[in-house]
């Protein structure tokens, strides 16, 4: 990447928005929550880093097997203070993820929720109870109470790595998807945190309150199709012993969504109600 000045380099970073959400009319500037001080200052240090700075991602998939669900640990290994956040956490499992914490000495310092589902936000709580200094983060539009609300288009940093926030409602209103940044200094190929809008060769149930199937394909081909197709997908849940996929393999593959809306709508109606169907048959026998 040929040396930027600063000016080009918030341009830079302005560029690299993710798509408008088709459900929003607002077409507000990217906030940005940084770790360190002033947006100009995180954005300057990735650029002009050195080897010692430079960021360096830890990752780990781990998983609740009562309820399905994973929790993804994301840190930035080459900053000092190795900066951490977790994702859904769930509450069984917030001491086997707090003790992974400390053995790799990180600093836990977001516990983001991808929407406002028991199986996910309560594990956030427990996290604050014990460790007072990491903050939630939720999206605004979930109306939900956390120390961070955030809105699609906002970075959240941790070190010298972030997170750009996408809207994917559907399964619920204020669903979100993380998405690793886009640039030379960040992971590659990107990583997408789904949450429950899109799931191995299938997607989240939009039977509950808030849930609306139009919204839901709409979020999935606008906010997470559009992505490179070596991006990898990492859901909230799998149910069949699946780990990750990529955009290429769920638009090849998934059968709920890559055929027209009409369609889609249509098997995901008949999947839902006969698979209901069948559970609540297998319950009277
Ligand atoms: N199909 C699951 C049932 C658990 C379930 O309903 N999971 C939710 C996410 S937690 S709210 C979901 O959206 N599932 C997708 C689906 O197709 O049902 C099971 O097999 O146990």
């Amino acid at each position: 990447m040929p040396q930027l000045r600063f000016h080009q380099l918030l341009l830079l970073r302005n560029s690299r928005r993710p798509p408008s959400f088709p459900f929003s009319s607002s077409t507000k500037t990217t906030p940005i929550l940084s770790l360190f001080g002033s947006t100009p200052r995180s954005v300057t240090m990735a650029a002009y880093s050195t080897v010692a700075e430079a960021p360096r991602l830890l990752f780990r998939q781990l998983f609740e097997k009562e309820s399905s669900t994973y929790t993804y640990l994301l840190a930035d290994v080459g900053h000092p203070d190795k900066p951490a956040v977790l994702v859904d956490p769930v509450d069984k499992t917030v001491d086997r993820d707090l003790t992974l914490v400390k053995e790799l000495g990180l600093k836990l310092i977001y516990a983001l929720n991808t929407h406002v589902h028991a199986d996910h936000v309560t594990g956030t709580g427990r996290i604050k109870g014990k460790m007072p200094g990491v903050k939630s983060v939720i999206c605004k539009s979930s109306i939900a109470k956390a120390d961070l609300l955030v809105e699609h288009g906002d970075n959240i940093y941790f070190g010298n790595l972030f997170l750009e926030v996408r809207a994917t409602p559907g399964h619920t209103v204020g669903c979100v998807t993380y998405v690793t940044g886009d640039g030379s200094d960040q992971p590659h190929p990107r990583m997408a945190f789904t949450g429950d809008a899109l799931l191995i060769r299938g997607c989240g149930r939009t039977d509950f309150q808030g849930g609306s199937s139009h919204q839901l394909y709409q979020s999935v081909h606008s906010q997470i199709f559009s992505l490179p197709k070596d991006t990898l997908l990492y859901p909230a849940h799998d149910y069949k012993g699946f780990t990750v996929t990529t955009v290429g393999e769920e638009i090849l593959h998934n059968p709920r969504l890559t055929k027209d809306e009409v369609s889609s709508e249509i098997f995901l109606f008949y999947f839902l109600f006969f698979g209901y169907w069948r559970k609540c048959c297998s319950f009277a026998l």
